[in-house]
């Protein structure tokens, strides 16, 4: 038995109105690591669905619609505090369903989740409000402001990659500006969720401020609730197609969306840029959470004069990352979500090399040893002389994979880089900085990077354009999407 071998099987139900409840059906909860039954989850048939919109209509309309600013505030630090006390089952929880490294579990999803709930609690609290004096003519005047108002019952629904971070990225703006919310967290990430609901109950949240409902997409848990006529607007986090689907299942009933989809995200490297460094945030970028980030880099555009050496020294991180079980020594990299994952990216692992790819590292599924050989693993995979042509550099991949592809000159990286139906994160790497500058602006994405990746300020404005994307999260880009504005306007 090992550090990540489970001692019994967790029961994981949904959470309506303060309570747990038993799902009409069960499903399995496989551990990408090696296979392992860890969770059976309930799953929400259209009855609890249905309990949960209704629980949360009555808080809005009820006690917590009462509440101001200010005790929200309060309430979102009572649950980052919580999380903090819980952390390291909230570690275990994260673990269990995704098998990432202990050490990001605990850098990454964890510490993010409570530092989302603190920093919305500050935003709340320093928020303004709009106002303008109108000069109406003759010596009169008009004074405008305007109000904001909860949009009422948000439906939160979001994938498995970073379950609690992004999931709490997007509570606890809500509960913040006051509404109330049904949570769908992905079918292959149920855990934190669920251990959330406790934290947000001991924290004094009333019932019925926060459900969970688990289940599937279609035919489940998320399309009862995008197609529930209860629920006044829908974020959402995953693949652009899903984005699409959840837009039709909302239209007739016009329900804002807030939606953050998939990317195709390129990094430019120039030739004057510092090897060492670069090697070090690009690899980050590649293979983080083994490549299951939305942001994460999948094409490289390299100058030409530092093509040989960059991808040399990205092969040779590749080869060296570690995988192995989130607790032991020395891992860096854990597997993907699920086999039925894997299958996808090892059909574009294949496909590369039809079009043409030379792998420099990877390239398959690694050999780790019986004891994991029912995982979902897979190698850190390098690859040269693909282009933008070829559907592995134009389609999201979602693991970890690098296409490196030379470029000559600034406007043909730029090109290059903006060649692409996805706009959400860009890296540029470089020593000059007015270039830094001028192509990071240029980039076609909602978030630019010069000389890092993923390095976020709550704060700012984030989300993407095209295909990855409809809207801004992030500090007073939240507030704009889980409020209306009411503007009044005094005629003095
Ligand atoms: N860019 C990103 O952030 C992400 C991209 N992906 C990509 O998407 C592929 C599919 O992964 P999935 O987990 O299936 O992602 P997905 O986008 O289908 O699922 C995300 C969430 O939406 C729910 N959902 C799916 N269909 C729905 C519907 N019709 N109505 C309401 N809710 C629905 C799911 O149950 C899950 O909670 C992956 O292979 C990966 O390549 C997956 C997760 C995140
Ligand atoms: O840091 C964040 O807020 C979000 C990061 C990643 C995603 O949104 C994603 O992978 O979908």
């Amino acid at each position: 038995m090992t550090d990540d071998s489970p001692t019994e099987i967790v029961q994981l139900r949904n959470f309506v109105d303060g309570s747990f409840v038993d799902g009409a059906d069960t499903f399995d909860k496989i551990s990408p690591v090696d296979g392992a039954r860890v969770a059976v989850v309930h799953e929400a048939g259209q009855e609890t669905v249905d309990a949960a919109v209704r629980a949360a209509r009555r808080a809005f309309d009820g006690r917590w619609g009462l509440t101001t600013d200010r005790d929200r505030a309060a309430l979102l630090r009572r649950i980052a505090d919580g999380i903090e006390a819980r952390f390291e089952e909230f570690v275990d929880a994260e673990i269990r369903d995704t098998g990432k490294p202990v050490a990001l579990a605990r850098e990454l999803d964890v510490a993010r989740a409570a530092a989302n709930f603190r920093s919305f609690a500050d935003t709340i609290s320093s928020a303004g409000l709009d106002s303008y004096l109108t000069d109406t003519g003759g010596g009169r005047s008009a004074l405008n402001y305007a109000v904001r108002k909860p949009l009422g019952v948000v439906a939160v629904i979001v994938p498995w990659n970073l379950p609690l971070l992004l999931l709490t990225w997007k509570v606890a703006p809500a509960l913040a500006c006051g509404n109330a919310v049904v949570v769908k967290p992905s079918e292959e990430t149920p855990s934190t969720a669920t251990l959330l609901a406790e934290v947000i109950a001991e924290a004094g949240a009333p019932s019925g401020v926060y459900n969970v409902v688990h289940g599937f997409g279609p035919g489940s848990a998320g399309e009862f609730l995008t197609w529930h006529p209860g629920i006044d607007g829908v974020t959402f986090t995953g693949e652009s197609s899903t984005g699409a689907t959840i837009m039709k299942e909302v239209a007739p009933r016009v329900v804002p969306v807030s939606f953050e989809l998939g990317g195709k995200n390129a990094a430019v490297v120039f030739d004057d840029s510092p090897l060492e460094r670069t090697l070090d945030g690009l690899t980050r970028s590649l293979f983080l959470n083994t490549g299951q980030v939305c942001l994460c880099t999948e094409r490289v555009y390299v100058q030409r004069g530092l093509f040989d050496e960059l991808a040399a020294g990205i092969a040779e991180r590749a080869k060296g990352l570690r995988l192995g079980r989130p607790h032991a020594s020395g891992t860096t990299t854990g597997p993907l979500i699920s086999q039925k994952h894997r299958a996808k990216v090892m059909s574009y692992l294949d496909l590369a090399v039809q079009e043409g790819a030379e792998v420099l590292a990877g390239g398959g599924i690694p050999e780790l040893g019986e004891d994991l050989a029912g995982g979902a693993w897979i190698e850190p995979t390098v690859w040269t002389g693909l282009d933008n042509s070829c559907r592995t550099v134009r389609e999201e991949v979602f693991g970890p994979v690098a296409a490196l592809i030379p470029f000559d000159t600034e406007e043909e990286a730029i090109g290059l880089a903006n060649d692409t139906e996805y706009g959400l994160a860009a890296s540029v790497w470089t020593s000059d900085l007015s270039r830094a500058h001028r192509v990071a602006q240029a980039m076609d994405v909602g978030l630019s990077w010069v000389n890092t990746w993923y390095l976020r300020d709550l704060r700012a404005p984030f989300g993407g354009t095209g295909r990855s994307g409809i809207g801004r999260e992030g500090g007073k880009h939240s507030l704009h999407f889980y409020t209306e504005t009411t503007n009044v306007c005094v005629a003095l």
